[in-house]
C-alpha cells in the first residue's frame, strides 16, 4: 500500500484558490496540459541534442490524446523527458513549483540561447488546472534513461500518492477523471471529438509537435462500379483514423519569402471570419529587448458592424505559439482599429492565468512599433500604389481622419500625412503635402471649401474668385473634415482658410480702394438693407469674394457654416444653439446691385422687398432652410410679372 502523504497546508489553500478562482475559462486546462507535455517534449529534444543521444528520433515526438467516454476519463500522452520519483514529489507535490521554469534557468545561466527551446511553462500552477474538470488526476511517468516508473495519484481534497508502475517508453500520460455533470457545468463536452478538436485549434494549434487523436468521421462509400450516384443513393461509414489535430507551424513563424499570396489571404479570411481577402497584408518581426512577430492584415472591406459598439478592436496575441487571448486592446490605437491580426512574443509579462497580460512597458513598446509599422506601410502604399490607397481611403480614410481628430489632435502629427482631400485643380484627391508643394507664389493659404458634394462646391459662388487667382481649393465633403483641419491648425506652417469665412484677402490696393470708395458711397442703402434684415445677418456688405454671382453669405472667423450643419445634425440636435455668423454679401459688380441702387433712390422703404429674396438665396445656395419659402416664391412670382409689365 503506498504512503499518503499529505500537501502542505497553505499548499491545500492554494490548490482550492487555483481550482476556483485562477482561471475564468475552465476550458483552458486542456492548454495547460498540452503545453506542459509540449516542454517535456523540448527537454528530451534538447537533451538529445545537447549529448547526441542516438536512440531518440526526433520525428517520433508526439502527443496523444485519448477519450473513453465509457470510465469518463481523457488523456494525454507525451513521450517527452517524464519524471522520476523526486520530480513528481518537487513537481506535481509543491504548487508553484515549476521544473520548466527551473530548466529555463538553468539554460539561461549556461548562457544557451533560448531558441533552443521553447519551454512555455513559468509558474507552476497550470498542471492543478487539470483539477476545475476533473476529480481525480493520475500521472504516469517514466524518466528518459531510467528504469522505473511512478504513477501519481490525486483527488486535489485529500493529497496525492506514488506508486511505482509499469510503463514501456519514457513521457508521461496524464489522466484526467471527469467530474459529474452538475446543473450548471456539463464535463461529459471534453469527452466529445469535436470539443477536444475545437480547443485545440483555439489554444494550441501552434504547439511545434503533432497532438494526434483517434477520431471518428463519415466517409462517403464509393460504388465499386465508380458510377455517379444520385445524392440519396450516397452510403456513408464511420471510419476511425488516427488524426492531428494542430496545424504546428504557425504562418507567421515560416519565411516571408516562402508563404504565397493566396495562402496569407486563406489565413486571414479563416481566421478572422471574411468573405474578403485583405488589401494588405504586414508581416514583420522585432528583435530587441522585446522581440515579437506580427502578422497584420488592413481588411478590404469594412465590416459590418465596423462603425457600431460590437465590433471589438485589437490583435490576438500569441506567446511562444500557444494561443493567449484574442483583441488585446493596447496593442493597437484607435486610430487604426480596422487593422486586424496578431501578435506572437516570448517576452511578454502574462499574468498568471495566462488569460491576461500585465500592462507593462513591453506592451507599450511593441504597441509602438505597431502603430508606426502600419504607418510606414500605407506612406509607401501611398506613394508607390495610389490607386490602392485610394481604395483603402475610401474604406477607412473617416477614420484616419477622426483619428486627427480625437484626443485634441493627439496624434495629428502622426497621422496628417495620411490625409487625403479632393482637389479643385486636379480634380482628384490629393495629400496636404501635394497642395503646399505647388502653392502658386505668394499664396498664403491652403484653402478650403464644405459641401455636400463635389459638384455642389464646384458650384459656390465664392469658389469662382479663388480658382480664378489660379489657387487650387479643397472641397470637403465629410462631417468631420473642417473639424479635421480645425484641429491641425497649420501644415507645414501654412494655415487653412475657408473661403466662406473672414476677409479673403485677394485683391490689389487699387480693387481695394476701389471697393472701399463703393462701400461709402452706398453706405446708407447696405445700412437700410441691414436694418431690413434685423437680426438674420449681423451685417451687409459689398463683396470681394464674389465674380460672377449677385450674393452670398459668409461667416466670422470660428464657428462656420459648415460646423453649424453637423453641430444640427447631431442626435441630440445642437443643444447651445450655436450659429455662424451670417453676412450678407453683395456683388457690386453684378446688375442687381444697379437695380438696388436705383430702387433705394427711388423709393427707401421699396428695397426691403429685395432684401428679404436676395437673403433667402444666399440661403438656399449655401444649403440652409429659408423661413418662410412659400413666401419666398410668392414675391418671386410677383417680380416676374412685375418685369413684364
Ligand atoms: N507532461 C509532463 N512531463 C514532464 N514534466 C511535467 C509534465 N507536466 C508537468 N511537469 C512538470 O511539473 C511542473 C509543474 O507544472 P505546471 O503546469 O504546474 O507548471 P509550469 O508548466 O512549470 O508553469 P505554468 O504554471 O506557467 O504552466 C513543470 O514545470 C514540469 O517540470
Amino acid at each position: 500500500m503506498a504512503r499518503k502523504k499529505q500537501f502542505k497546508a497553505e499548499s491545500k489553500r492554494l490548490l482550492d484558490l487555483m481550482i476556483n478562482s485562477i482561471y475564468t475559462h475552465k476550458e483552458i486546462f486542456l492548454r495547460e496540459l498540452i503545453s506542459n507535455a509540449s516542454d517535456a517534449i523540448d527537454k528530451l529534444y534538447y537533451k538529445s541534442l545537447s549529448e547526441n543521444l542516438s536512440d531518440i528520433d526526433q520525428n517520433a515526438f508526439k502527443i496523444h490524446l485519448e477519450i473513453d467516454k465509457e470510465n469518463r476519463t481523457l488523456s494525454i500522452s507525451d513521450n517527452g523527458l517524464g519524471m522520476n520519483k523526486e520530480e513528481l514529489e518537487e513537481n506535481l507535490g509543491t504548487i508553484a513549483k515549476s521544473g520548466s521554469f527551473a530548466f529555463k534557468q538553468e539554460l539561461e545561466e549556461k548562457d544557451e540561447k533560448e531558441d533552443a527551446v521553447d519551454i512555455i511553462g513559468q509558474f507552476g500552477v497550470g498542471f492543478y488546472s487539470a483539477f476545475m474538470v476533473a476529480n481525480r488526476v493520475d500521472v504516469v511517468s517514466k524518466k528518459y534513461g531510467e528504469e522505473t516508473a511512478y504513477i501519481w495519484s490525486s483527488d486535489a481534497s485529500d493529497g496525492y500518492t506514488i506508486e511505482e508502475t509499469s510503463k514501456d517508453d519514457c513521457g508521461t500520460t496524464i489522466t484526467l477523471y471527469l467530474k459529474d455533470n452538475t446543473d450548471d457545468e456539463n464535463y461529459d463536452e471534453y469527452l466529445a471529438q469535436y470539443e477536444i478538436e475545437r480547443l485545440i485549434k483555439k489554444y494550441s494549434d501552434y504547439i511545434r509537435y503533432p497532438i494526434e487523436m483517434w477520431v471518428e468521421e463519415q466517409k462517403r462509400i464509393e460504388p465499386e462500379d465508380g458510377e455517379e450516384q444520385k445524392p440519396e443513393d450516397v452510403k456513408y461509414e464511420t471510419v476511425k483514423e488516427l488524426k492531428t489535430l494542430n496545424s504546428m507551424i504557425p504562418l507567421w513563424k515560416r519565411s516571408k519569402n516562402e508563404i504565397t499570396k493566396e495562402e496569407y489571404n486563406d489565413f486571414y479570411k479563416s481566421k478572422f471570419n471574411d468573405f474578403t481577402d485583405p488589401q494588405k497584408t504586414i508581416h514583420f518581426s522585432v528583435e530587441g529587448n522585446v522581440s515579437f512577430t506580427s502578422l497584420l492584415f488592413i481588411p478590404g472591406k469594412a465590416p459590418m458592424n465596423y462603425y457600431s459598439q460590437d465590433y471589438k478592436k485589437g490583435l490576438q496575441l500569441y506567446s511562444r505559439g500557444v494561443f493567449i487571448m484574442d483583441n488585446a486592446d493596447e496593442l493597437i490605437p484607435e486610430h487604426f482599429r480596422f487593422v486586424k491580426g496578431l501578435v506572437d512574443s516570448q517576452d511578454l509579462n502574462l499574468n498568471i492565468s495566462r488569460e491576461m497580460l500585465q500592462h507593462d512597458r513591453q506592451l507599450k513598446v511593441i504597441a509602438n512599433r505597431i502603430e508606426k509599422k502600419i504607418k510606414s506601410e500605407l506612406l509607401l502604399m501611398l506613394k508607390n500604389d495610389r490607386e490602392e490607397y485610394e481604395k483603402f481611403w475610401n474604406t477607412f480614410g473617416l477614420q484616419i481622419k477622426f483619428g486627427v481628430y480625437n484626443g485634441f489632435g493627439a496624434n495629428k502629427e502622426l497621422l496628417q500625412d495620411l490625409l487625403l482631400f479632393y482637389s479643385s485643380k486636379e480634380q482628384k484627391l490629393i495629400t496636404l503635402d501635394e497642395y503646399v508643394a505647388r502653392m502658386e507664389e505668394g499664396q498664403e493659404n491652403i484653402y478650403f471649401m464644405s459641401g455636400e458634394k463635389i459638384e455642389k462646391i464646384d458650384q459656390m459662388p465664392a469658389v469662382q474668385k479663388v480658382k480664378d487667382k489660379g489657387y487650387e481649393i479643397l472641397y470637403l465633403t465629410d462631417n468631420v473634415d473642417e473639424f479635421v483641419l480645425q484641429i491641425l491648425g497649420t501644415f507645414k506652417e501654412k494655415n487653412f482658410k475657408n473661403i466662406s469665412q473672414g476677409d479673403l484677402d485677394l485683391d490689389s490696393e487699387e480693387e481695394k480702394k476701389e471697393l472701399e470708395k463703393k462701400a461709402e458711397e452706398n453706405k446708407d442703402m447696405l445700412e437700410g438693407l441691414k436694418t431690413a434684415l434685423g437680426e438674420k445677418v449681423k451685417e451687409v456688405k459689398i463683396s470681394t469674394r464674389l465674380v460672377d454671382d449677385p450674393v452670398c453669405l459668409s461667416s466670422d472667423e470660428g464657428m462656420s457654416f459648415e460646423m453649424e450643419k453637423v453641430l444640427s445634425a447631431m442626435p441630440e440636435g445642437n443643444p447651445y444653439g450655436m450659429k455662424a455668423s451670417r453676412i450678407l454679401e453683395i456683388n457690386p459688380n453684378h446688375p442687381i446691385f444697379e437695380a438696388l441702387q436705383k430702387v433705394y433712390a427711388e423709393d427707401k422703404d421699396a428695397v426691403k422687398e429685395y432684401a428679404d429674396l436676395l437673403f433667402d438665396q444666399a440661403l438656399l445656395i449655401e444649403g440652409f432652410p429659408i423661413d418662410n419659402p412659400a413666401e419666398f416664391s410668392k414675391k418671386i412670382c410677383e417680380f416676374m410679372v412685375r418685369a413684364t409689365k
